[in-house]
Parts: C-alpha cells; structure tokens; sequence
C-alpha cells in the first residue's frame, strides 16, 4: 500500500517521540512491501516562533493532502506560564482538530501483564483491563465561546452541545462495544450540567439501535473513582471532550505510565494519531521520554487502513521491549533505556523477530541511561 503520512512532531518531546513512531513504519514498510512517505510540517510553539501562527495555513495544507497525519505534541511553559499570550500553541492542535472534523478520539487503555507489578495500582484490580475511551474532541467547553470582562477580573468559557455532535460520536461507540463486550459507559455530570442532561438523553435514544448494549451512566466524579478503583467494569467509555481528556490521564496509570497511551483521533474524512500525553517539556533532549505512546498510536494509524497484520507487528514488537525491560525510566528505575534506542530495538524486533544478533544485551550495559 502506498501511503503519504504527515508528520506533525510539534514541541518538547514530540519530535523525539514521532521519530521513533517513523523508524517503527519504516520497518514495517521494509518488511510488508509498503511505499510510505512522510511529510513534515510545524504545529505548535515552533510554528509561532517560525510564523507567528500555531497552525500554518502550510500545514493544514499538507493535512488536507495526506492520507493521515502523526502527530507529535504542542505545548511550552513560556506560554504555559504567561496567561496573557494571547497566541498559543495548544491552539494549533485545536484548530486542527476542527479543521479536520476529527470527532472522535479513541484511547485505548490496557493493562499489560509485563508491567502489572509496576502499576502503583493493585494487581489483582487492574489485571485484564481492556478499556476504550470514545471522547467527544470538537466540542464542548475547549471551543465554546471565551469571555475575559475589560477589567480582567471575571472569565468564562462555554460548554456547548449539540444533538449532532453527541449522535455521530454515540454511535462509533455503541459500534465499537459490538465488537468487544457490549457494554457502554457514558460518563457525564448530568445532575449538574445541562449539556450532560443532553447526553444523557441522545445517547438514551441511540442505544434503541444497539439492543444488545447495555448502556451504564455514570458521574463523572464518581467515573474517576471507579477507575482506579475497579477499572475491569468498563469496556467502552463515552464521554465530552473535557471529561475525556481529564479521565484518560488518569487511566494511563493503570498501564503504568502515560508514556504507553496511543490515540487515534478521526472524523468523516481525515485521521490523525497521536500519543495522549503532552510535550513533557522538562524531558526536551534528555532521551528519557517514552516513545511508545507514539509508535501504538502509529499501529492505530495502520489499522485505519485496514493494514490489521502490520500494526500487530508493531504492538508485539512493543510487547517484546516491555517483556525484555528495554524502556525508558518511567517504566524501569534499573537499566534504562534511551528513548531513541527502545526504537531503534522496536524497529529492528519488526525487522528481525527471530534474529538471534538482535543486541539487546548490549543496550543495557549497565548504565542508567544511554541517550
Ligand atoms: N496533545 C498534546 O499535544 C498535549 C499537550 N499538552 C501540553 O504539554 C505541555 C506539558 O503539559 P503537562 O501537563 O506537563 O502534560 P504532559 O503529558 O506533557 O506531562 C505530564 C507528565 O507525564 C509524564 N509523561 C508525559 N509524556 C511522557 C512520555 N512520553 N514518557 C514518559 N513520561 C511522560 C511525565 O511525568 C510528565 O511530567 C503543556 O504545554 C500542555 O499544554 C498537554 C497534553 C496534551
Ligand atoms: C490542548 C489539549 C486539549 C490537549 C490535551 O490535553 C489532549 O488532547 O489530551
Ligand atoms: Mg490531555
């Protein structure tokens, strides 16, 4: 298969990250006969300081003439902390979402057995959790309408929803449960907000389609308790942009670092993936971020196109570095492992699974971190 994938790597740790996603396509399309090429465009804080503009009218463009984009992630403190910028880069990436109609994010969040002792959670609790987030990402309180009074002193930001928005996304996710265990969570806050009161009722009415999932409803303040505290009852979670956002970070440490959770996030007619973490700035350089949120959300990006056998590849091969202990300090206080070299052992496990020169003994060697 040929296909032409934008590369968005964006700030702090992204351009780390995606490049390690990149080098495990790379392989993939060495292996599988693929034609893949990548184009690469600024989003972000780099494309502030390049044009003055979060996201470029170049590189919506480059979106818009991709099969799919792979991004990396936005975010600096010189804006983080300076509530008076009145550019920002977090708007590159909400504009792009818009701009591109991406609906609906998919984080998928799994418990894997090699890192089960690592969680902070307990093991007999998180064991076999399987979860997918289906979160609303084009709506609600991140795009309502911003007020800020001349005197500073009072602020607001709207949470607006509309039937249409809550329908397409409702669907996708009954459509998804149908292919795991039949069941949907909607997780709102439907005793206090209205628009959650409007949730509730639209996802009411779209579950008449889909009689054989049950559909649970749950606050979103008791969601965050249950997800800590008995994450197997969930399978998949649908949820308003903001809830999403809030709740996937939290069931990341289910996995046992944010460094591991893969999105895709797509629409009618584009999709982008993207690790869910941030760019983690205080890692810039430092060879310590976890790569493997992007090159799962790389294999999200082959299932997209059906391409099911080669992002299977990929998840092993990633299956394989975790068994093997061959991670980044989040994951491993002992031996860690350079961000660049737990790509280079995922790209060179897709190439050669069963070579026996495959060198990973050579990546420990005993030092605390190899950049
Ligand atoms: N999709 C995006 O581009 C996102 C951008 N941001 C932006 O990122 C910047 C930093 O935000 P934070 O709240 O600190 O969130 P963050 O996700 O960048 O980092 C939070 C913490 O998660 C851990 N972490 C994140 N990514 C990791 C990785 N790959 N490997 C290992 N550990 C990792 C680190 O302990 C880090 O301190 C801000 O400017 C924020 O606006 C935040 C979230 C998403
Ligand atoms: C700009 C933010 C909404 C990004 C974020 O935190 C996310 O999408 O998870
Ligand atoms: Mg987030």
């Amino acid at each position: 298969m040929k296909l032409n994938i934008a590369v968005l790597p964006g700030d702090g740790i992204g351009p780390e990250v995606t490049k390690q996603a990149i080098k495990a396509l790379q392989a993939i399309a060495l292996e599988f006969d693929h034609s893949f090429s990548f184009t690469h465009a600024p989003v972000g804080a780099i494309a502030i300081d390049e044009t003055g503009n979060p996201l470029p009218e170049e590189t919506l463009d480059v979106c818009e003439a991709t099969d799919a984009i792979l991004f990396g992630a936005i975010g600096d403190p010189k804006y983080d902390n300076n509530p008076d910028a009145k550019v920002r880069p977090e708007q590159g990436l909400l504009r792009l979402r818009k701009s591109l109609g991406l609906f609906a994010n998919i984080r998928p969040v799994k418990a894997y057995d090699t890192l089960i002792e690592k969680s902070p959670l307990k093991k007999d609790i998180i064991q076999g959790t399987d979860i997918s987030i289906y979160r609303e990402l084009t709506g609600g309180i991140y795009f309502g309408e911003k007020f800020l009074s001349e005197d500073g002193n009072t602020a607001s930001d709207l949470c607006l929803y509309t039937k249409t928005e809550i329908e397409r996304i409702a669907h996708l996710a009954f459509k998804a449960a149908q292919t795991r265990k039949n069941k949907v969570t909607l997780v709102d806050k439907a005793n206090v907000l209205e628009s959650s009161r409007l949730w509730r009722k639209v996802v009411t009415e779209i579950a008449k389609d889909y009689p054989e999932v049950t559909l649970d409803f749950l606050f979103v303040d008791n969601a965050a308790m249950q997800m800590i505290l008995n994450p197997n009852q969930f399978d998949v979670i649908l949820t308003e942009n903001m809830f999403g956002d809030i709740i996937s970070d939290e069931a990341s440490v289910i996995g046992g670092s944010i460094g591991l959770l893969a999105s895709a996030s797509v629409g009618d007619k584009y999709a982008m993936f993207e690790p869910i973490h941030g760019s983690y700035p205080q890692a810039t350089g430092k060879g310590i971020a976890n790569p493997i949120a992007s090159i799962l959300s790389a294999a999200m990006l082959l299932d997209h196109f059906d391409l099911t056998e080669e992002a299977a590849v990929i998840r092993k091969a990633v299956e394989k570095s975790l068994l093997l202990n061959i991670t980044t300090p989040d994951l491993n206080t002992e031996h860690t492992v350079s961000t660049s070299k737990v790509g280079d052992f995922i790209a060179d496990y897709i190439s050669n699974p069963n070579d026996s020169n495959l060198n990973f003994s050579n990546i420990h060697l005993g030092q605390s971190t190899i950049i």
